[in-house]
């Protein structure tokens, strides 16, 4: 049988982890004011549907994987407090991951909106 109400509690602990990562993640509050200007110009320049599930796509990217790398960061925190190079191995590619969407979500703005800019 499904439970809502466990469903709905559930929501409500993820809701509690996304705002936790704009309490203690800076990265994660620059995301915040980039996905901020993204839409704003998107709105701005009328982007048609697809021009617009490139920009979700990147931004959701970006998101899910600095939910992951800070979810990353936490576990190593809690299991090697202690200097150890696996530890830092391990957050050094998480953020890593961040980078590379970063970098996608970039390129993606560049060609979406440079020629825009340029009419
Ligand atoms: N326990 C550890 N052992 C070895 N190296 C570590 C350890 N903790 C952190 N490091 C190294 O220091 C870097 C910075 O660590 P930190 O915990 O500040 O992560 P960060 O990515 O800067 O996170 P934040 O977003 O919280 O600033 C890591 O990327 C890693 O290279």
């Amino acid at each position: 049988m499904i439970d809502f109400r466990k469903f709905i509690k559930s929501m409500s602990f993820a809701i509690q982890g996304i705002v936790s990562m704009f309490i203690t993640e800076n990265n994660a509050r620059i995301h915040l004011l980039a996905t901020t200007v993204a839409v704003a110009a998107g709105f701005y320049f009328h982007l048609s549907s697809n021009e617009w599930l490139w920009i979700l796509l990147a931004i959701a990217l970006v998101w899910i994987l600095e939910a992951v790398n800070t979810a990353i960061e936490s576990l190593v925190d809690l299991v090697s407090p202690d200097f150890n190079p696996l530890a830092g191995k391990a957050k050094d590619i998480a953020a890593g991951a961040v980078l590379i969407a970063s970098i996608f979500a970039i390129i993606v703005g560049i060609i979406i909106f440079i020629p825009k800019l340029s009419l």
